[in-house]
């Protein structure tokens, strides 16, 4: 078969983890007779640096009309002086919203190999962990209102966290269809204490669980499961949440699986279209350095080739690829310990091919 993807390698380490992940869908292509065709855009710095704006028309354009999109990370120390809507990290917000893509799946799995690089106690952890973060991306604090005003105090500045029942419902179902195909538990993590935004979402998934007796619903305070994702991070299966706290609970679950440059993600819209990109940034501090973790770029691969294309065999193939590298002992330095051998950006992106 034919796909047609859009490619945004972005800023920092973007350009060398995306190659990575281009040879091995390129070896997946090989093995089944599949074509991919890439369209490389601009986004985030790299647009801003070449084409005056971090996301220009023609990138969403190719991208609405692409089968699907790969992303490597945008921003950086360059950048950060920038006003908040000509930054790169506008640009990844501006992509999300423009397809649509309201659901990211970030799964924080422990591979067996890797046991050694989680920062957990062995006799809470044991060696496996499989968690999937279900994280609203369009609403929230990230798209509600925002501004400068005269406040009390003098200038103030000011954002807004709204959620429509709509964006909860459809966002829940999403939760609940995942943890209907996983155990069977949902954990919906708000701030339903303090915020009333997040006491509608806690009201809309509660009836909506209504729908899915067989799924074990609980509901948890943010502060309350970032220490319980240290604590026993075994009692969670599927966890729904906000933006903001999606963002960061996952960069801390992420941290249990040995590193950030582990984990993949799925943005997904309507009818499986779908964004694939690591959860992590684009690393300035190691960026040219041949450093970076390929990994969670390869492993959103596989994502796509599952949830947008259904081809499961091949995705298979990638992740036991990588299981593979990873029992052999190859280690990028951010997973390195003892008795390991040390690779680079491009050495783990080979192995991980050879064994395709
Ligand atoms: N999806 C995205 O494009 C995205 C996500 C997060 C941050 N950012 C942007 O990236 C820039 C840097 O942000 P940050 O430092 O807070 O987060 P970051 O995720 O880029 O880096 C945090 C730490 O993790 C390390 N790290 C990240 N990815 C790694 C990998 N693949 N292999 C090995 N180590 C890795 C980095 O070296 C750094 O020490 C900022 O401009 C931020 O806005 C972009
Ligand atoms: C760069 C930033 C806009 C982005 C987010 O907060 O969504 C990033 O942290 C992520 O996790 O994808
Ligand atoms: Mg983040």
């Amino acid at each position: 078969m034919d796909f047609n993807l859009a490619v945004i390698k972005g800023d920092g380490i973007g350009p060398e983890i995306v190659d990575e992940a281009i040879k091995v869908l390129n070896k997946i292509g090989e093995k089944y007779d599949h074509k991919f065709n890439f369209t490389y855009v601009k986004a985030g710095g790299d647009a801003i640096d070449n084409v005056g704006e971090c996301l220009p028309k023609k990138t969403v354009e190719v991208c609405k009309n692409s089968d699907s999109v790969i992303l490597g990370a945008v921003g950086g120390p360059k950048w950060d002086d920038l006003p908040g809507d000509q930054r790169p990290e506008k640009a990844l917000l501006g992509i999300r919203e423009a397809l649509g893509l309201y659901a990211n799946l970030r799964p924080a799995i422990i591979h067996k190999a890797l046991s050694e690089a989680c920062p957990i106690k062995k006799e809470i952890i044991g060696d496996s962990l499989d968690i999937m973060i279900v994280r609203e991306l369009t609403g929230g604090i990230y798209f509600g209102q925002r501004g400068y005003r005269d406040g009390k105090y003098g200038n103030e500045a000011y954002d807004t966290e709204s959620y429509s029942e709509m964006e909860i419902r459809r966002i829940g179902k999403i939760a609940f269809d995942t943890a209907m195909a996983r155990d069977k538990k949902l954990c919906s993590v708000d701030k339903a204490n303090v915020l009333e935004s997040s006491r509608l979402w806690r009201k809309v998934i509660t009836e909506m669980s209504k729908d899915y007796p067989e799924v074990e619903l609980t509901h948890m305070y943010v502060d309350n499961a970032a220490m319980q994702l240290v604590r026993n991070p075994k009692q969670f299966d599927v966890i729904v949440t906000s933006n903001m706290f999606g963002d960061i609970l996952s960069d801390e679950a992420s941290q249990i699986t040995g590193s950030i440059g582990m984990l993949p993600s799925a943005s997904l819209g309507e009818n499986s279209f779908g964004m694939y990109e690591p959860i992590h940034g684009s690393a300035p501090d190691i960026a040219g350095k041949d450093m970076a973790n390929p990994i969670a770029t390869i492993l959103s691969m596989a994502m796509m080739l599952r949830y947008t294309f259904n081809l499961n065999k091949e995705a298979d193939d990638i992740e036991n690829a990588v299981a593979q590298v990873l029992d052999k002992g190859y280690r990028t330095v951010d997973i390195k310990s003892e008795d390991t051998k040390e690779v680079g950006t491009k050495e783990m992106g080979r192995l991980i091919v050879e064994c395709l």
